[in-house]
């Protein structure tokens, strides 16, 4: 199948803002796949080569795309600079250094899907000395067969910046429509996989009931099951039905744990892969997991002084180390609390009631130093469970976490199995949209920040607050040079963000208010951290704005 045919995809989702118009292309075009292509085809129409949680990235940069594209057309690199800074957009400009290009290679061949997918894994494999002569070789080599609108999505591909609008909802839908299978399947089987590839060609080859029969998958990470807030201790035990599982709600990182033989893949909560930047995390768990294949979920927190956890940061900044590993193992030790099991010897748990599933997690570890089952209360009575929430705050841990006995767990799903309690207001992970242009001595940077909050059902950010305080200098800096490349518009001193970020906002009250679109309007929001390991999508709900204020209006009741 010829590139080109992507690229006039790509082209009419860019035209186009209507999700059913965009599903309908999509389907289309997933409908003429051919099945050899099936697997790579649904990543490539997300702008991604592969699934966020495979380890390889293609690792090139801007300058190093340029001089591909240089080479390739016989454009000088200073004339491609200058002309992104006009264009404002790589992709556009490598599409008119290759109209610019004098001479067609009489070799020329048309690009098929397969060579520009192969290519981009060659791309990424290339690694150690002299890698990124070589990276800059296959893509050069790619340029000079490429027509214009090709080498646009290419790049912008390579570089991670396709704006073509399709989310993994559209994906889904699209899937459901092309190969005429139910959208709850096709949910239900990415839940389990993170694998739309696969997902694509079990719902052509094998339809719903194939779907229904895909099941957790060793090396392939499952949506991690969510909580809900509950007001008190109290609250949790009725909603639990008079008894529940009591745990440490432990602050930290949580990652899922695939162990298969002397191989462990671990992944984040955004089922990224982070275990080349824990290897002291991956020997203690082939220690203490007894069995030969297995999959769990834990909380990696970063302990300090007498054992008391520190900051989730910590582990975040674990996560980020690529080299000098050795000196933030001794930096930061990192304990793991393990808290669920869902895959064992080629048995799937996922369907078993909780209180079984953590019978086979204590049959599976052998607890050690760094790996631990987390601390559980198993309870019918509200003053045991008081007790043992405070008890929980009074050692530093952020809360307790209740669950229900007899629930399976739920991929993806944010119900009411699982409860969390905290002590306060919680603060919300919010999403920038837009920005302000300081003044006087901070003209040159963004200052004030428009946050929004996730709305699911229409796929939208929408606003609740402005958040100006909690910056250092050192943030505004590092904020604006973030943020500049997401600048979609400016309007005076105003500027439209491309809502990728999402920062921790700290405030006094939630507010209703008709100032923004969502009716909400947080009181004195303040900036806490940002949240790198959360994507847009996994920002804080606008349901979860209402229901915590529902949560604060309860309190101050009761004060
Ligand atoms: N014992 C535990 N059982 C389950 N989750 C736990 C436990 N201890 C800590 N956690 C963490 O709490 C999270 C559950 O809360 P929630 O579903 O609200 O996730 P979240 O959106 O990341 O919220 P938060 O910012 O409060 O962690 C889990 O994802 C996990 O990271």
């Amino acid at each position: 199948m010829r590139y080109s045919e992507l690229a006039d995809l790509y082209r009419r989702l860019e035209k186009t803002t209507l999700k059913t118009l965009k599903t309908k292309f999509v389907a289309d075009f997933l409908k003429k796949t051919p099945d050899e292509l099936l697997e790579i085809v649904p990543y490539l129409i997300l702008g991604k080569v592969f699934p966020d949680w495979d380890e390889r990235e293609l690792g090139v940069g801007e300058k190093l795309l340029i001089k591909a594209v240089s080479i390739a057309t016989g454009v000088p690199e200073k004339e491609i600079e200058d002309s992104v800074k006009d264009t404002g957009d790589l992709g556009e400009s490598v599409a008119l250094a290759i109209k610019k290009k004098k001479q067609r290679s009489f070799f020329s061949q048309p690009l098929t899907i397969k060579r520009v997918y192969d290519t981009f894994v060659k791309v990424a494999e290339a690694q150690g000395e002299g890698s990124q002569d070589r990276k800059m070789k296959y893509l050069a080599n790619l340029f000079m067969d490429a027509q214009p609108e090709e080498g646009k999505y290419i790049a912008r591909t390579v570089l991670g910046t396709m704006r073509t609008g399709v989310a993994e909802g559209i994906l889904r839908d699209a899937i459901a429509e092309a190969f005429k299978v139910k959208p709850e399947m096709v949910e239900r089987a990415y839940m389990l996989t993170s694998d739309f590839g696969y997902v694509a060609k079990v719902a052509k080859l094998e339809g719903n009931d194939g779907l229904a029969k895909v099941t957790v998958q060793i090396g392939k990470p499952i949506r991690p099951m969510l909580a809900q807030n509950a007001a008190s201790v109290k609250e949790a035990l009725v909603e639990m039905g008079g008894k529940a599982a009591f745990e440490i709600k432990y602050d930290g990182a949580r990652v899922q744990v695939h162990k298969d033989g002397d191989r462990v893949v671990i992944y984040s909560r955004r089922l990224e892969n982070v275990t080349k930047s824990i290897p002291d995390v991956v020997s203690a768990v082939l220690e203490s997991l007894k069995a030969e294949k297995v999959i769990v979920e834990g909380e990696l927190v970063a302990v300090g002084e007498g054992g008391r956890p520190r900051p989730f940061q910590f582990v975040l900044r674990r996560f980020r180390r690529k080299y000098n590993i050795d000196e933030m193992i001794e930096r930061i030790p990192l304990e793991l609390n393990l808290f669920d099991v869902l895959y064992v010897d080629g048995e799937t748990l996922i369907n078993l009631p909780f209180s079984e599933r953590r019978k086979r997690l204590e049959e599976t570890i052998a607890e050690s130093e760094k790996i631990k089952l987390a601390v559980q209360l198993v309870t019918n009575n509200v003053d045991e469970a008081q007790e043992f929430y405070e008890k929980a705050l009074e050692l530093g841990h952020e809360g307790v976490m209740a669950k229900r006995l007899d629930s399976v767990y739920e991929p993806g799903n944010r119900g009411k199995k699982w409860l969390k309690v905290k002590p306060t207001m919680e603060d919300l992970d919010l999403v920038i949209i837009g920005a302000e242009w300081g003044e006087g001595r901070r003209a040159h940077l963004l200052g004030s920040f428009l946050v929004a909050a996730f709305d699911p059902h229409s796929g939208e950010f929408v606003p609740v607050g402005k958040v100006g305080s909690g910056f250092t200098d050192e943030d505004l800096v590092e904020f604006t040079k973030m943020l500049k490349p997401l600048i979609v518009r400016e309007e005076g001193k105003f500027v439209e963000i491309e809502p990728k970020v999402v920062i921790e906002v700290t405030y006094q009250e939630i507010q209703k208010s008709p100032k923004y679109k969502s009716g909400f309007a947080l009181r004195f929001p303040r900036y806490v951290a940002l949240r790198e390991d959360k994507s847009p999508e996994e920002a804080d709900t606008i349901e979860r704005v209402a229901r915590l204020y529902e949560f604060q209006e309860k309190f101050k009741a009761k004060r």
